[in-house]
């Protein structure tokens, strides 16, 4: 693998890319966790969003969170990822609850693809794997897990296509889920948690996505929880368990294979050659009485099958624990055997690149300021310059200087010209402060959304962007500015003088300063505020 200077974006050829390892991807193993929650509840403005919900989940499964809009699932799932502080009940990781140390070990692939546009593929992999793998690991070491995600999610066809936009076209529409995935598995997390994946992909993307993902968990041991609208019956039928909400409370939550039994029991059987999952969601959007028989009808089945209701005991998918049930005696066995799994689970906790990157992993960030600065700066600098130069705005600039140096074409050095002189220096002045300003704008209104999403899942410092965002901002825009200022200065003839050329140089440097600093202070201001609401600090 070729050497690459400091923060030179790394780009494989072919030849690496055939050369790296199919899967099982082996960085990606994950230590075995194990999900559990018990009797969430979260009210907002005093409405109960979620009553009761419960739920298990074991390494290499997959669950889906199903139900009518506005059921609860992203609330849910919210709620998992540690996003969402919850009114009462416990969420557990191997029986410990989410410390900030083991949230690092979930991740949160939210519905809409977040990212900066005019970056390719590769390169958006390239600099999430810089901001978030530890800043001690070997940068071959990224480079080789980048690989095997680009391997085993397939994306080697669209690794140097720009992401785009509704203008520009880029990845698709599955690719840019695949890569907001692989940005989310880079960290190497035991849980993922998926809102809404298959949403805006067309059946045969949504497949392929969901058998590369359900591959992807059993091959790693990694637990897939996603929230599901109207998945066919072959998506369905890949998840292991269904937890279903009606109105934010518990509908079913078991295995998938056992769900139109649990149905048929209610008296709501699936018709045949008809879709379960479209058959269940119909069912918990019928009548009040429907919903009703189908809460009541979960809550005895966790009666059913759960030993303990604290939920100290974990649940059987296979019906009430034959062990549990023979009485205290029972019960004894049963706790002891947890408690022995615990330590196993304890011991397992500490994974390959706990022990490899600890410094990193105890503290706040993965990487240092310095790191996160100068990633960011690059990455400011790459996609700034295409904005900021772009063909339209160079020619934009060059034809407004020469028709201004044209209007005011070699004033004379008498007393008569002072105010042409000053009609120059102004117009110029005041047309590239507003020209920094709303490039300032339009860049932070851009950035605004990506760093919101970035800071939440703890990538860097808000300090570190702000630096770096002026730093590599300034210098791009004054240059351009100052092309602007030397055609106007050269046809105006606006003074003899070298010295006075450096002096307007030196008010247009101070005018571009103020004018971004202005701006990107109240985009820092605004996403702090957003991303403290949001976490709800
Ligand atoms: N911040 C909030 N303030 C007030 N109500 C909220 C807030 N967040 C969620 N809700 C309400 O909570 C309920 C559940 O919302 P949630 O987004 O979890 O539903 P959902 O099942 O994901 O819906 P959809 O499938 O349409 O995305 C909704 O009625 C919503 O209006």
């Amino acid at each position: 693998m070729e050497q690459d200077s400091e923060l030179h974006v790394f780009i494989p050829t072919p030849d690496q890319l055939e050369s790296c390892p199919k899967s099982p991807a082996k960085h990606y193993l994950s230590a075995s966790y194990e999900l559990k929650f018990t009797d969430l509840c979260v009210k907002i403005d005093k409405r109960e969003i979620l009553k009761d919900v419960y739920g298990v989940a074991k390494p290499g499964e997959m669950v889906a969170i199903m139900g009518p809009s506005g059921a609860g699932k992203t609330t849910l799932l919210n709620c998992l990822a540690g996003r969402r502080p919850i009114e009462s009940g416990t969420l557990t990781l191997n029986s410990r609850s989410i410390t900030k140390q083991l949230k690092r070990k979930i991740s949160y692939v939210l519905q809409q693809d977040i990212f900066i546009e005019d970056l390719t593929c590769w390169e958006t992999l390239w600099f999430t794997a810089l901001l978030r793998l530890p800043g001690s690991m070997p940068r071959a070491e990224k480079k080789q897990r980048i690989m095997e995600l680009v391997d085993a999610l397939d994306m080697e066809k669209c690794l140097h296509t720009k992401i785009g936009n509704t203008d520009v076209r880029g990845l698709s529409g599955g690719e840019k889920k695949r890569t907001t995935i692989a940005c989310e598995l880079l960290t190497n997390p035991a849980l993922m948690l998926l809102d809404e994946p298959t949403s805006g992909l067309d059946s045969s993307n949504a497949f392929s996505l969901c058998n590369t993902l359900k591959k992807f968990a059993k091959d790693s041991g990694k637990i897939l929880i996603a929230s599901i609208h109207q998945p066919s019956s072959q998506i369905f039928n890949m998840f292991d368990k269904l937890l279903l909400l009606c109105d934010g409370k518990m509908a079913y939550f078991g295995e998938v294979k056992n769900c139109a039994q649990h149905f048929a029991s209610l008296e709501l059987p699936c018709p045949a050659n008809y879709n379960l999952a479209d058959h269940i969601l119909d069912q918990v959007k019928g009548a009040q009485d429907v919903r009703d028989t189908i809460v009541k009808g979960a809550t005895q089945q966790r009666k059913d099958n759960w030993v303990n209701m604290n939920g100290e005991v974990p649940f059987n998918s296979e019906g009430p624990s034959t062990e549990a049930s023979n009485g205290a005696a029972g019960q004894k066995k049963v706790i002891s055997k947890l408690s022995s799994h615990v330590t196993e689970f304890d011991e397992m906790e500490i994974d390959d690149d706990y022990t490899k990157y600890r410094e990193e992993y105890e503290s706040p960030w993965p990487t240092g300021f310095f790191l996160q600065f100068s990633v960011l700066f690059q990455r400011s600098v790459k996609y700034s310059f295409f904005r900021i130069y772009s063909k339209w705005h160079i020619m934009q600039f060059i034809s407004l200087s020469i028709f201004i140096g044209m209007m005011w074409f070699q004033i004379e050095p008498t007393e008569r010209q002072i105010s042409n002189r000053q009609g120059v220096a102004f117009f110029f002045l005041v047309f590239t402060s507003f020209e920094f300003m709303l490039d300032s704008v339009l860049s932070a209104f851009n950035d605004r959304v990506v760093v919101n999403k970035e800071r939440l899942a703890g990538y860097y410092r808000l300090s570190a962007y702000y630096l770096a965002k002026n730093l590599s901002e300034i210098p791009l825009l004054f240059g351009l500015a100052s092309i602007f200022f030397t055609i106007i200065f050269c046809l105006s003839g606006l003074s003899p003088y070298f010295v006075d050329y450096l002096q307007m140089l030196g008010l247009l440097l101070l005018s571009a300063i103020v004018t971004h600093l202005f701006v990107s202070s109240m985009t820092v201001e605004i996403t702090q505020h957003s991303v403290q609401s949001y976490l709800l600090l």
